[in-house]
Formats: C-alpha cells, structure tokens, sequence
C-alpha cells in the first residue's frame, strides 16, 4: 500500500504518513456471545480512533487503510469526534449492520455500522472494551452504494430506520451518474458537510478486485467504482477514506492480489483528483 503513498505525492498531494497502527495479539480473547474477538477489535479500533482524531485535528483529509471493515468503528468514531456534522457514504457489497445480537456469523467486520447509529443504540450490548464507543450518526446521514449481500435482519434494520440504499439494482437502473447525484442531493441537500467514505473494496466486482474475504458476483465495474470517487472528489467534502477489505490472503495467484491492490490504489487516486482524462 505504500504505493498509494508515492503515488499521492507524485500527483502532487502533500502526504503525511501517520504510519501503521500495532495491534496486539489478544491470546485468550473469548467470543462474546456469538461475537468474535470482541477485545481484539475493540481496543483496535480504539487506536484508530485515536489516530483519526490526530489526523483530522491536524487538518488533513484521512485516508485509512484496512484491514477489514470493522475498523471503520474507529475510523468513524474518530472523524465525527471532530466533525460531527459529517455523513457517511457506505460502498460495499454488505450493509455491515448487523447487531452483536443479529449477526449470523459473529464477525464484527458485518457489524460495525451497528455501533454507530444513534438509533441501534438499544440494541447493542455491553461488550468488553467497546465501552468507550459512543453512537455518532443517525441514519439520516447514511448512503449505501453497492449492496448485493444483505442479511434479512439487516434489511429490516435498513427499512426500519429509512436509511437510504442505492443497491446493484438501483445503479443497474439509475446508471451510476445518477446515484451520486443523488447521493449528494441526498446528504448535501440543505449545507455542505464533510463526507466519510467508507469504501469496501468487495463493493467491486471479484473479476476486478478478487483479493477480498466476501466477494460477491455481480458487483460495481471498476470504471464505476472510480467513477463513485471522481464524484465525491469533486465536491471538495471528501474529509475521510476508508479502503478496508483488501486481503492478499484470499488471492487464488499472484496476479489476483495486483489487480485489487492496483484498483485499491486507483481508487484512492481518484479521491484526490486523479481523473482520467489526463
Ligand atoms: C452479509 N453479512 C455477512 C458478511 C459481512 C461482510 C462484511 B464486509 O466488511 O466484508 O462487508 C455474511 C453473512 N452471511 C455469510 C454466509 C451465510 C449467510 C450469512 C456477515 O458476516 O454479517
Ligand atoms: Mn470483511
Ligand atoms: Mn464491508
Ligand atoms: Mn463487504
């Protein structure tokens, strides 16, 4: 991912490298119920807060990269410490809303959404070491981009707080120009706030981005992933990115793990003004 770095700076992007976050491993880091790891996660995440509120404060717009999808609880956290005017723009294959109670593999990357939300507030439990995680966005300020893999639990919560969706139909149908235009009608309506985009990588289609733990078939083209970026640049409200997902791990060969690391890289490009046409 260091490619990123000297790429950004090629492009003329003043980069600051607040360097890797160490987590330790937790040996006897029992389930919590059905959720896995819950120290290991929650003391991660309280780093990356940590780290995000630094960035922010340092007045830079924060990329961080993961990692899986439960570090945006920090990353999140972090940002709306300082901003907490922002919204969320959520693109991803899954909602990742699951509840500790809901989720129906305990894995807290299909969570973390969960413990951000105002409205979820209720249904999440104490869990140890996430005491420090205090709800930051209402489900008014959320849009998702790319759902194709929803759990019913999660699609109730979705309907339930009226959270506004724009699934693979819908940017079959809309063509992806429109859903960001209506994505920032939709968070930008009355004033301008800083945007969180929070990207999966498995939001892409595996025959573009393979390398990834939840790939799911029929997903955004790689020109519509960088399209989703080229928009959001051109606000000028990009204030944090997530990249989370990418896992070298889950390539079948070698060529696997460039073509998701190089569309990781591309899309973090087109965040800071690298547009196609030159
Ligand atoms: C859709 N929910 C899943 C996936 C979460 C993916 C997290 B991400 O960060 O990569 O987006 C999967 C649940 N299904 C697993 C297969 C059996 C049916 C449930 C979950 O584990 O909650
Ligand atoms: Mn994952
Ligand atoms: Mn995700
Ligand atoms: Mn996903």
């Amino acid at each position: 991912m260091y490619e990123e770095i000297i790429k950004l700076s090629l492009s003329g992007c003043a980069v600051k490298d607040y360097g890797n976050l160490k987590f330790e491993d937790l040996p006897d880091d029992e389930p919590f119920g059905s959720t896995k790891r819950p120290r290991a996660v929650g003391l991660a995440n309280k780093q990356v807060a940590d780290a995000v509120q630094r960035v922010k404060n340092d007045g830079h717009t924060c990329v961080m990269l993961g990692g899986d999808h439960s570090l945006a609880i920090g990353s999140i956290h972090g940002h709306a410490a300082c901003r907490p005017e922002l919204k969320v723009v959520w693109v991803d294959a899954h909602a990742d809303i699951n509840t500790p109670l809901t989720s129906p593999t305990g894995n807290i990357h299909g969570q973390p959404m969960s413990y951000l939300i105002h409205e979820l507030c209720a249904k999440i439990p104490h869990m140890p070491s996430f005491s420090w995680i205090k709800p930051c966005i209402a489900a008014k300020d959320i849009v998702y981009i790319g759902l194709r893999d929803v759990d019913p639990e999660e699609h109730y919560i979705l309907k339930h707080l009226g959270i506004k969706t724009f699934s693979m139909t819908e940017v079959d149908s809309l063509g992806i120009a429109k859903v960001m235009e209506q994505t920032c009608d939709y968070i930008s309506s009355k004033i301008k706030n800083p945007i969180h985009l929070s990207y999966d990588i498995d939001a892409l289609d595996p025959s573009v981005a393979p390398a990834t733990g939840t790939p799911v078939i029929g997903g955004l083209t790689y020109r519509e992933g960088i399209y989703i970026t080229e928009y959001l640049c051109q606000t000028g409200l990009l204030s944090a990115i997530d990249l989370v997902e990418v896992n070298p791990k889950q390539a079948k060969r070698e060529e696997e793990v460039h073509w998701t690391a190089n569309a990781a890289v591309d899309l973090v490009l087109g965040c800071f003004g690298r547009v196609r046409e030159g």
